[in-house]
């Protein structure tokens, strides 16, 4: 029935599931005839072919990278591959259909949408940020969300560092001066980074790397971050984001956008800035009020800023970004050393490659075995690999609402098998249980998954055979 295909290491011997082509609300009907016929094949002579996975649909928006491209077609899935996000209305039109969508930042997950997508099992963030996706409604529908946690990290930090020294230099502005045939030869507020401090606003993946290569440089590193951490190289940890802002010369923000972080440097907290003062934001849009930055920028207090993340950004290459898009964009784009970039953080090709292996495999994972490991929204599980001297067991995967008595009403569906192994969590309202049976034939497949999908605990039922 299987054969085991390596997955950038992982084994692949769970070959097929009775809900992934379908809606999980379908009628069933037998169990498909080449299933029968792989099930001989692999009793007599366990010369297997690769099972059948076609029906599978994935879409990939947003120019998703060629690793990642490469290893869902290899799985035999069908993707269609998209360079740009869609409007609202053909997202809803194509998310109906597919049962794998892989995004990055722009395509947002909304509830709205999701509804729409009864066939959908997992999202793959190709990225780090998941904010733009309703991880809530997601579990709560069954839905597993995959991201990339720190593939794109050292990129980032690398970006800032060099907006650090451009800004500190006036480099963007000498260039652009050039660029229109003016030599401008000046010192006057161009500045060494070295004995300079820099104030890291969120010390983690990100904020880490920066800590340590800031300090290569001979600046001095200070941060704030909600939780207490430990301190790469000689670093300080301050108490409160005002201590940070009156002391750093240069303040980099790297917090993840959540209701906290919405405008947590405005008007107030530019004020608190030391004058001269530079502000640099590659992690969301949401978390610079820019209208203030404008003001502080036109006041002098700022001596320059970088901006590599916006509330609205253009859905793809060559859009404009105008007043239209964000109704002080044009006012942005008029100051002076002001770096502006287009969410260009994480675009490396090291980065992009290994988000798109690193996404890839997790997706493959979850569509064959049920493997939760890295998932953001559902509980992390994941059982020892089906083999190929096991034709007659199934793997069940069971996405409930986490009340009480599910297992035992579980366990008694399964109870005319042998349950060889089971595990199972959960994650505040949403539980995920995987179990093997063995002694189960065809026959019984469907009987089983009908039982399981009639509690009324069930969110998603799965039987990956
Ligand atoms: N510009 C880009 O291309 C790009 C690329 C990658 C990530 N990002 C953004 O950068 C963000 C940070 O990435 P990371 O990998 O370092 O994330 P991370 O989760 O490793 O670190 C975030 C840190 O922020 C801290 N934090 C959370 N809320 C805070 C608050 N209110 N005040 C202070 N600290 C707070 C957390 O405790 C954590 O230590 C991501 O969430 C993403 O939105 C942007
Ligand atoms: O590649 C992207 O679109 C997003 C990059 C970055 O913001 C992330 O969250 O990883």
């Amino acid at each position: 029935m299987s054969q085991s295909i390596p997955i950038h290491g992982a084994s692949r011997t769970v070959s097929n599931t009775y809900d992934l082509s379908t809606s999980p609300t379908m009628t069933f009907n037998s169990p498909p005839s080449s299933f029968k016929m792989r099930q001989q094949v692999a009793a007599s002579a366990k010369t297997l072919k690769p099972f059948d996975t076609k029906d599978i649909k994935v879409l990939l928006l947003e120019n998703v990278n060629q690793t990642g491209q490469d290893i869902l077609r290899r799985q035999g899935y069908q993707v269609e591959f998209l360079k740009g996000s869609l409007p609202k209305e053909q997202l809803i039109e194509k998310i109906r259909d597919v049962h794998v969508i892989g995004i990055r930042s722009k395509t947002k997950l909304t509830a709205e949408v999701l509804k729409e997508a009864k066939n959908l099992i997992v999202i793959g963030c190709f990225c780090i940020g998941t904010n733009q996706v309703d991880l809530q409604y997601a579990a709560e529908n069954g839905i597993a969300v995959f991201n990339s946690p720190f593939s794109n990290s050292r990129s980032v930090a690398e970006l800032v560092i060099a907006e650090i020294i451009a800004l500190a230099r006036q480099l963007t502005d000498r260039s652009m001066e050039l660029h229109n045939g003016t030599w401008n030869k000046v010192s006057a507020g161009c500045w060494e980074v070295r004995g300079k401090t820099l104030g890291i606003v969120g010390y983690g993946h990100i904020g880490n790397q920066l800590s340590v290569l800031a300090e290569a440089m001979g600046m001095k590193v200070i941060y704030y971050d909600v939780v207490n951490l430990m301190s790469m190289g000689t670093a300080t940890q301050v108490p409160t984001l005002k201590a940070l802002l009156e002391s750093a010369d240069f303040v980099t923000l790297h917090v993840p956008e959540l209701p906290e972080t919405k405008n947590m440097i405005g008007a107030k907290e530019l004020s608190q800035m030391r004058n001269g003062s530079y502000l640099i934001n590659a992690s969301r849009g949401t978390v610079v009020d820019i209208p203030a930055l404008i003001d502080a920028m036109r006041s002098g207090k700022l001596a320059g800023a970088a901006i590599d993340v916006f509330p609205h950004e253009p859905a793809g290459n060559g859009d404009y970004f105008n007043n239209d898009l964000n109704k002080w964009a044009e006012d942005l784009r008029s100051l002076k050393n002001l770096i502006l970039s287009p969410h260009i953080g994480g675009s490396t090709e090291e980065a992009q490659s290994a988000i798109g292996i690193e996404v890839a495999d997790a997706l493959t994972r979850y569509v064959n075995e049920g493997t939760t490991l890295g998932a953001v929204n559902l509980p992390e599980l994941a059982l020892r690999s089906l083999t190929t001297d096991e034709p007659d067991h199934v793997r069940v995967i069971y996405i409930h609402k986490n009340v009480p008595g599910v297992l035992r009403r579980v366990n008694e569906i399964f109870a005319d098998h042998n349950v060889d192994k089971q595990s199972t969590d959960s994650k505040g309202d949403v539980a995920y249980l995987m179990a093997d049976i063995s002694n189960v034939n065809t026959d019984e497949i469907k009987g089983l998954y009908q039982s399981l999908e009639e509690l009324s605990s069930k969110i998603k039922t799965r039987v990956l055979y």
